[in-house]
């Protein structure tokens, strides 16, 4: 791939490859734009196919979190890493060090949390090394795992979606196919549940699947099965490009609302859902609730005050709805517009957050 030509199309600032022979430790950093602030985005842990999928992943994520920190009101920019590896036999104290100390080397420029593969555990393990990384554990007086609160902000901005495809935002009898019932998804199941909505659910771990089942009173259907079931919203909670050329043709909802990151194939499937009718509650405005509340560790954590700008994920994707409808332009779209806007004001607005070139953060 011709790198230096990809991030010069797509306005990244930078792209760190971390290694560590000890510990086996191959990281990407990638930082996309750091206009607001600091990049915050988290740390994935995957078996990549290739070097090269690893590196267009951690890119492609950065980005999505310039746009998710712009969205969400938060003053920090975006970036991510992606650890090379199998987190359920490739993680040891060394590697996260190790990586933590490449982090520290960033002087507060990076800031990581967990993503899929990383959890509480490995983010107290960076800890030791620097003090640029969030969702450490509750006993350092931070907020802990971030997926619960996603989810709460995936089930209020699938409220606000349902209330502009069905007249109301009540989820009371509405039959939701939920993909992937991991961390984030468990916790969307109960509040659905809480809510009397009726659940059908997928994942490739069948434990998962069965405690949604138990707990829940979901119906579970096969992976491959869930885009085409008759229900009125489909959740993507797993990985990303679900909406894709196969999946499109199947599906009978009415919205999509998830916590899945990049779930667009591409942004012509926006397109088309757009113009068969269908509410997309865009993946970075919906599913930003975990990094609003590991964000707020960087003014010490107030889990009220988190909570209370969650919250705003109800309005912000009413407002994508209404820029859509207003412009006759796609949600995604729309999302995109409101977040580049952000950017646009803030640009020089920027000296007020960071003092002396210190992020905040350096207070802790
Ligand atoms: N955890 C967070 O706070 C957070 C925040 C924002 C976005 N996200 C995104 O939400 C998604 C879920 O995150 P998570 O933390 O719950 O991850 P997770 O790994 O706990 O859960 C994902 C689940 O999807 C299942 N899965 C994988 N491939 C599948 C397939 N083809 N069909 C069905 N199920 C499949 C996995 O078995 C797993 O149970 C990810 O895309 C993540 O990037 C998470
Ligand atoms: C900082 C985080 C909690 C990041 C989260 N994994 C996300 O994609 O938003």
């Amino acid at each position: 791939m011709e790198i230096f030509k990809y991030l010069e199309q797509y306005d990244y600032e930078q792209v760190v490859f971390c290694q560590d022979k000890q510990s086996g430790l191959k990281a990407i950093i990638a930082i996309h734009d750091t206009t607001l602030g600091p990049a915050l985005g988290g740390t994935r842990m995957w078996t990549y196919e290739s070097e090269e999928a690893a590196i267009i992943d951690a890119l492609r994520l950065a980005k999505g979190m310039t746009y998710k920190n712009a969205a969400a009101g938060l003053n920090l920019g975006g970036g991510k890493t992606v650890i090379i590896g199998d987190p359920r036999k490739d993680k040891n104290e060394e590697m996260f060090r190790a990586f933590g100390r490449y982090i520290q080397g960033l002087n507060g420029r990076y800031i990581t949390a967990e993503d899929v593969g990383t959890t509480v555990a490995d983010m107290d393990l960076i800890h030791e090394e620097t003090d640029y990384v969030t969702g450490i554990s509750p006993a350092f007086g931070s907020s802990g795992n971030p997926s619960p609160v996603t989810a709460y902000g995936v089930y209020r901005g699938m409220k606000a979606a349902a209330k502009a495809a069905f007249g109301s935002d009540s989820l009371e009898g509405k039959v939701i196919a939920v993909q992937g019932v991991g961390n984030v998804a468990y916790n969307l199941c109960r509040h659905l549940h809480e809510e009397g909505a009726q659940l059908i659910v997928t994942d490739i771990n069948k434990e998962a699947v069965q405690r949604a089942v138990e707990e829940f009173g979901a119906r579970a259907v096969d992976p491959n099965e869930i885009y085409g079931v008759e229900c009125d919203i489909y959740a993507p909670c797993a990985l990303g490009a679900t909406v894709n050329d196969d999946t499109i043709p199947q599906l009978k909802a009415k919205v999509i609302a998830g916590a899945a990151n990049n779930q667009l194939k591409d942004t012509r499937h926006g397109d088309i859902i757009h113009e068969m009718g269908i509410i997309y509650a865009p993946d970075y405005v919906i599913n930003a609730g975990g990094v609003i509340n590991v964000a707020d560790e960087l003014y010490g954590y107030n889990h009220d005050r988190a909570m209370k700008k969650v919250e705003t994920i109800y309005t912000n994707i009413e407002k994508v709805i209404e820029i859509s409808k207003r412009d006759g332009i796609p949600t995604y779209l729309a999302a995109d517009r409101m977040a580049e806007e952000r950017i646009e004001r803030m640009r020089n607005s920027r000296s007020q957050f960071l003092q002396n070139g210190h992020h905040i953060l350096s207070r802790r």
